[in-house]
């Protein structure tokens, strides 16, 4: 048996003494306390010097810490109360266990400085046990004449201690009366005690690193003395531990103990502390297998418990050889050695022992804290060319009103006026500061991910819509995959043929999908949940659940469904956060976690630029802020379509800014377009209606774009730069453009946090969905105008053929105008490059903005633009047959994804209708690759004429 496991059958607990973050984190704590029987933690300034002062795990949380203008104490108290909290959860079902009394504990000492200092003592016991919040922390005080009445007090206010620093027997009765008479305390108060738990660490191998070298020299003289002296080497710290348990015996029996049991008061134990050998002529085990015995602890070091459990023996030797203990201690005088004065050194330079390495730490702690106030964030370069004056302007108007302290006190009447509006306002600013929550966050999504790990899952899907998924997309394209992190899929889309390819392409009983909703009531991403919990149970039966985590907020009815079918974690996010702005949430971390991303030195970064966009200070010096007032701006001065240039690394970024942009601003009329995947192009193809805003990197010349964007700017038109290092730096780009949106919300005077034309599409699609349900198919629509070469033509534009329907169609542009493509099919390369070629013939002929995007994965993105916008849009929107091979049944529902899609595409086609939009619907029949090419032909038929 392993002897950890054997040493329980002689009632000694074996706690570690040692914690970090990272054992917290990679499953070793937990693997430790499963297999090797460990039943506590002790930690003491030296520990988390070596824990945070060497290693560089905590250097993003205390940068993170720093940039919230925390004190370096305060960020050493957040560490470590941060680490103790985990380790506490993790002992947390031990320490409930009925047969674990006393046993499950974490400890944290007060400062060192406190040493001597009874009042200080108490005041950070009590903080430290408040901060820590879990009944199962040990708040640990020296045994410092000054540290006894604060154990006494402590232990009267009912907090659990482990009085630390003991070297000698008097002072272990003294520390055993502080216990009992702070118990005796509380009955006067008429306070319970049970399951006040208290050990008393006497510490062992620095007795005889003090003792032996003075024993030696004297054995070195010989003689009577000599022989005496050699025959105490290396015995002393051994007989003091068996007479303090011979003294423990008696103080803990005879009637002032008795009463307090009977009121349920449990022994305080002795726990040996300082147990790993220093003396290499010593066996390594010395101060753990002679020191077994009934309701004892034992906190050793990590070396030593591996050890132990490669070769100890356990067996009870605590009481072996009593009487040579007894004999021990009394002969000591006989060498001139006087053991109080000793253990008096001992106390004091114990104390120096934890004082030196703190004060290292403090300093440590200083350097990265200064350092991370002086880094800054990436600059952003606007050339406003004549709008210049125009943002000056409105920026010296909001001084005035004092916008800055405003914004940041969600003073919603500098957005909206009606009541409602401000009280949406109000609750969903959430976001403002989630990334200085989530930094508390990251050790549990990292043990988490470790456990994913361990568990043996390969691949990862995240399954969602909008805001829900958009982070996910940006992360896997814009970053390398992390060393250590598992591939990662997106489900956005009811298309079929996208979730057949996402089915064959993974492992499916060793992936994990993630269900992200956060309303837990989103038609797409419940039916991928349906959808592959009934694959996996087909593979796995009831463990199917193991699979699949939720991400969502907290009361969502999804929160129920998830935990009845089993889901191995549920994340509840922040119902004050909304979808599009949380990125930095449980949305985008968890996944960007799994991923292998830093995620804990992405929040830095958001904190950084959070700092940056303070409360203080005018609005120009105030990089989200400064970008916000001119996007309002230039949008109210006819520059309404911002246009994204980026490098191909950050492609997908555009998605994000799409919904951000779009669903926060495309309302009442008014809004900003984002025009992302259109390719920078010469100056003459666009009209007067565009501000081009570049995202890219220092490093990367991206040469074709930034001279267009030159040549933009010298043609006159508006131009935002933004140069990231690296792509860590998105973290504090998301938290940027999130201020920007709002603040540009605020300029046009519109709720940046609602999305109330959204709706119009799902009540239509839900309309056609109850038509499927009772007559088991759509509705038949109206007849084309025409049909040619397989591929349908519908749309108000009349016409005899293909051409001349897109012709008509096209003649209704006007200036200003944008056109937007719809895409209901599985996307592929050589889809997006015909929607690219049909882009592209527009906007040189009409000289339009054009957008894209495929469905219904836009519907809970620019969709709501679209219908609550300007009245701008030439929407054109192609849809396909899903053929029965490709098709896909949801398990439970009488209707398919196909027919779920169809049925998207028919309702927001219909809102559009509502809007009084301009629509061609285009259906390409089976083949949508060779349909589309089609299309193009019918448009290059002969140039396109719009309206001047
Ligand atoms: O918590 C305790 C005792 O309660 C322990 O962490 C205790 O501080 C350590 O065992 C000692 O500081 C380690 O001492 P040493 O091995 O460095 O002599
Ligand atoms: O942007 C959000 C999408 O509409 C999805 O919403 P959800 O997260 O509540 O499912």
């Amino acid at each position: 048996m392993n002897p950890l496991v054997a040493i329980r059958d002689f009632n000694q607990s074996i706690w570690l003494d040692f914690i970090r973050r990272k054992i917290l984190i990679n499953g070793e704590l937990q693997r430790r306390i499963t297999h090797e029987a460990l039943r506590g933690v002790t930690s003491n300034p030296a520990i988390f010097e070596k824990a945070i002062g060497g290693s560089d795990d905590y250097d993003a949380a205390i940068r993170s810490l720093a940039l919230q203008n925390k004190t370096t104490d305060e960020i050493y108290t957040a560490l470590a109360v941060a680490d103790v909290q985990h380790a506490c959860d993790l002992f947390r079902p031990l320490y409930d266990h009925p047969e674990s009394a006393g046993d499950g504990y974490v400890s944290l000492e007060v400062s060192p400085k406190l040493v001597n200092d009874t009042e200080g003592t108490i005041e950070e016991g009590i903080r430290f046990w408040q901060a820590v919040n879990r009944p199962n922390v040990m708040i640990k005080v020296p045994a410092t004449l000054e540290g006894l009445p604060a154990i006494r007090r402590l232990i009267a206010e009912g907090i659990n201690v482990n009085v630390t620093l003991i070297f000698s027997l008097e002072r272990y009765r003294l520390v055993a009366e502080a216990f009992l008479a702070g118990l005796e305390d509380r009955v006067k108060a008429g306070q319970p005690i049970g399951r006040i738990d208290s050990v008393a660490s006497f510490f062992l191998s620095r007795i005889d690193v003090l003792l032996d070298p003075m024993l030696e020299k004297i054995a070195a003289e010989g003689g009577e003395k000599g022989a005496l002296a050699q025959s105490l080497i290396g015995e002393v710290a051994l007989a003091s531990a068996k007479q303090a348990y011979q003294l423990y015996k008696q103080i803990f029996s005879g009637p002032r103990w008795e009463a307090l049991q009977v009121k349920g008061a449990a022994p305080q134990r002795l726990l040996w502390a300082s147990t790993g050998n220093k003396n290499p002529k010593y066996d390594d085990l010395k101060y753990v297998e002679n020191l077994i015995g009934p309701d004892t602890v034992n906190t050793v070091p990590v070396e030593t418990l591996d050890i132990f459990r490669e070769r100890g023996r356990a067996a009870h030797r605590l009481e072996e050889g009593l009487e040579k203990a007894q004999d021990v201690l009394r002969r000591l005088p006989e060498l001139g050695i006087n053991l109080e004065e000793q253990t008096s050194f001992l106390e004091v330079d114990g104390a120096k022992k934890f004082n030196e390495p703190f004060a290292k730490l403090m300093d440590s702690l200083e350097q990265k804290r200064q350092q991370a106030l002086a880094e800054t964030v990436t600059e952003q370069t606007l050339q406003l060319g004549q709008y210049q004056a125009a943002v000056e302007d409105k920026i010296q108007k909001l001084d005035a009103k004092n916008f800055t302290a405003g914004f940041w006190d969600k003073k919603a009447d500098l957005w909206v006026q009606d009541e409602a509006g401000q009280h949406s306002i109000r609750s969903f600013m959430g976001w403002l500061r989630v990334a200085e929550t989530m930094v508390g966050a990251v050790p549990e999504i990292e043990q988490f991910v470790q456990e994913v790990k361990a568990a043996g899952f390969k691949h990862v899907v995240v399954m969602g819509m909008g805001g829900s998924t958009m982070a996910p997309i940006v992360f896997k394209s814009s970053f390398e995959k992390g060393a250590d992190g598992l591939p990662m899929s997106v489900l956005d889309t009811t298309d079929p043929g996208t979730v057949r390819q996402i089915e064959e392409s993974v492992p499916l009983a060793d992936t994990l999908f993630i269900v992200a909703s956060k309303s837990g009531t989103t038609a797409e991403p419940l039916a991928f949940g349906d959808y592959f919990y009934d694959r996996l149970k087909q593979l796995k039966g009831d463990k199917a659940g193991e699979n699949f985590v939720a991400i969502t907020d907290p009361g969502s009815q999804f929160v129920t469904s998830a935990t009845a079918q089993g889901y191995r974690r549920i994340f509840l996010n922040f119902s004050e956060v909304g979808g599009r702005f949380s990125a930095l949430s449980y949305f985008g971390l968890v996944p960007a976690a799994l991923y292998g991303l830093n995620i804990g030195e992405m929040l830095e970064r958001a904190i950084r630029m959070m700092r940056a966009n303070g409360a203080y200070g005018p609005v120009a010096h105030n990089p989200g802020l400064e970008l916000g007032v001119a996007l309002g701006v230039l949008a109210q001065q006819g520059r309404d379509k911002l246009t994204l240039i980026v490098p191909d690394s950050l492609s997908d970024l555009g998605l994000w800014l799409e919904q951000l942009i779009a669903e926060s601003t495309g309302k009442e009329g008014k809004g900003i377009l984002p025009i992302a995947g259109e390719p920078a192009r010469e100056p003459q193809v666009y009209g007067p209606d565009r501000v081009f805003v570049y995202v890219g990197y220092k490093t990367d010349a991206d040469v074709d774009n930034r001279t267009k964007l030159l040549a933009l700017e010298a043609a006159g038109h508006p131009t935002i730069r933004i140069l990231m290092d690296e792509p860590l730096d998105l973290g504090a780009e998301f938290f940027r453009w999130e201020v920007a949106t709002a603040v540009a919300s605020a300029v046009l005077e519109i709720n940046p946090f609602d999305q109330p034309n959204v709706q119009a599409a799902k009540t239509a699609t839900d309309s056609l969905m109850k038509v499927v349900q009772e007559k088991g198919s759509l509705p038949a629509g109206d007849a084309p105008k025409v049909t040619e070469n397989g591929v349908a033509y519908y749309t108000a534009a009349t016409g005899q053929d293909a051409a001349e329907v897109v012709h008509n169609f096209f003649a209704q542009a006007r200036p200003g105008d944008f056109l937007n493509l719809q895409a209901y099919l599985t996307e592929s390369e050589a889809l997006n490059e015909s929607l690219l070629a049909l882009r592209t013939q527009v906007q040189e002929q009409l000289h339009l903005a054009t957008t894209s995007g495929y469905g219904p994965r836009f519907l809970h993105s620019t969709g709501q633009y679209h219908k609550g916008g300007p009245d701008k849009g030439l929407f054109v929107q192609f849809t396909q047959d899903h053929a029965p091979g490709v098709d896909l049944a949801l398990p439970g529902r009488s209707y398919s994804f196909g027919t779920f899609k169809n049925a998207q595409a028919a309702g927001d086609l219909q809102a559009l209708h509502d809007y009084n939009r301009r629509t061609l619907r285009i259906h390409l029949g089976h083949d949508a690759e060779q349909g589309l090419r089609t299309v193009l032909t019918a448009l290059q038929s002969a140039p396109l004429k719009g309206r001047a």
